[in-house]
């Protein structure tokens, strides 16, 4: 055991002694582990582990994908510490919906999820650099966003709560017009799925996969199709 202060641990019997490191500039997720009362530094992935496109890939294989990548970046700078990535996106009627490069990028997603049904896929990356062991897991919710009126297309538009958020809306920003089913994760929408999140905080040290193993293949593609 090292010197290190712990990771706060909610629910968990066995606390993690390795501190938490949040590998994520999102100030969303920041808020999110915050308000459930984990201590943790922030260190962001490069911007480089977010690029790579792979036409074959699903969007929970895209988001596992991604988490994996960013974990790893932030790995690779670190001594010691346990290491927590994400990435999340919407997918609708085919289409992966990253973050909008622009307000025309933003309206062509809102246009094809507007009057639809739409998943939320967050991949979360947990990686031990003590352990040299990581494990990753992808939560889905379902939402529906109701038809956008001209109107309020062009107020969320305006207003530019579609910056930095997947699928150009934010379910944080309390819009009436989009609504959970059933009883998916809320926080999982915003960014991390802190449900999920404590279970594998809990269960870490007896899933998770040593760094040698083939998963990592499964995970960080080598196909060259997929750069
Ligand atoms: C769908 C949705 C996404 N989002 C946000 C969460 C993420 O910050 C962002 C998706 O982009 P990500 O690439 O997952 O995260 P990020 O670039 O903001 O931060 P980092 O890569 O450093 O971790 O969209 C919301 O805030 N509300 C929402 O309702």
């Amino acid at each position: 055991m090292n010197d290190l202060p712990r990771a706060e641990l909610p629910g968990s019997r066995s606390p993690n002694p390795e501190s938490l490191i949040l590998a994520s500039g999102s100030p969303r997720r920041a808020q999110l582990l915050s308000a459930a009362g984990y201590e943790f530094s922030i260190q962001p992935a490069s911007d480089s582990a977010e690029c790579g496109i792979c036409s074959r890939e699903t969007a929970p294989e895209m988001v596992a994908r991604l988490a994996y990548r960013k974990a790893a970046d932030v790995v690779a700078r670190i001594d010691q510490g346990l290491v927590l990535a994400a990435d999340t996106v919407a997918s609708c009627v085919g289409s992966i919906l990253g973050k909008p490069h622009n307000r025309d990028h933003a309206e062509e997603m809102l246009r094809l999820l507007s009057g639809r049904e739409h998943d939320v896929y967050t991949g979360v990356c947990l990686w031990s650099r003590r352990n040299e062991t990581f494990q990753v897991d992808v939560v889905r919710t379902r939402l529906r966003m109701s038809e956008l009126t001209e109107e309020q297309l062009s107020e969320h538009l305006d207003s530019l709560r579609w910056e930095g958020k997947a699928g150009a809306f934010g379910f944080q920003d309390g819009n009436d017009w989009l609504t959970i089913i059933g009883n998916d994760s809320e926080s999982n929408v915003v960014g991390l799925p802190m449900e999920r999140l404590a279970e594998l905080l809990e269960n870490f040290e007896r899933k998770a996969e040593k760094i040698t193993t083939p998963t990592i293949d499964s995970i960080e593609s080598s196909d060259s199709s997929c750069s």
